[in-house]
């Protein structure tokens, strides 16, 4: 039986979209506080009852959370253009050679916008 779990994480940074047109308020710089859902999907373990533990999934991904936390998005490789849809592939990137279960990413930028990126 295959079950998803989910981990949620949040960082706070700042950043601003190079390529919208003039004048959009997004390219101005601003900040948010970023939410990031990480979901991994695999077989339950018929005798731990998991598909993996909670914190050995924190273990891996807290310490790219860390990285982004309290930074200029834009400076960092690979995020000269953070949109969700760019930093949800980024951590996906970043996460799916130590992740083999990852499947999907979730980038929240406000409480109503963001992104799902499931590695297609
Ligand atoms: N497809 C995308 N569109 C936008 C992105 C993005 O990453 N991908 N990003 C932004 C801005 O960064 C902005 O900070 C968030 O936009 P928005 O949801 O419009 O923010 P609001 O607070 O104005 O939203 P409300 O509708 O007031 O909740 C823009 N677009
Ligand atoms: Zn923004």
């Amino acid at each position: 039986m295959k079950q998803t779990l989910y981990k949620d994480f949040s960082f706070d940074s700042a950043h601003r979209l190079p390529h919208v047109p003039a004048g959009h308020k997004c390219g101005n710089l601003h900040g948010h506080t970023f939410g990031v859902r990480v979901e991994v999907t695999g077989e339950v373990d018929p005798y731990t009852g998991w598909v993996m533990d909670f914190a050995d999934l924190k273990a891996v991904v807290k310490p790219l959370i860390d990285q982004l936390d309290h930074c200029y998005l834009n400076e960092i490789e690979g995020l000269e253009n953070p949109t969700s849809e760019v930093l949800a592939k980024w951590i996906w990137d970043q996460l799916a050679p130590k992740l083999p279960l990852l499947s999907a990413i979730w980038v929240r930028e406000t409480c109503t916008s963001g992104c799902l990126y499931n590695g297609n």
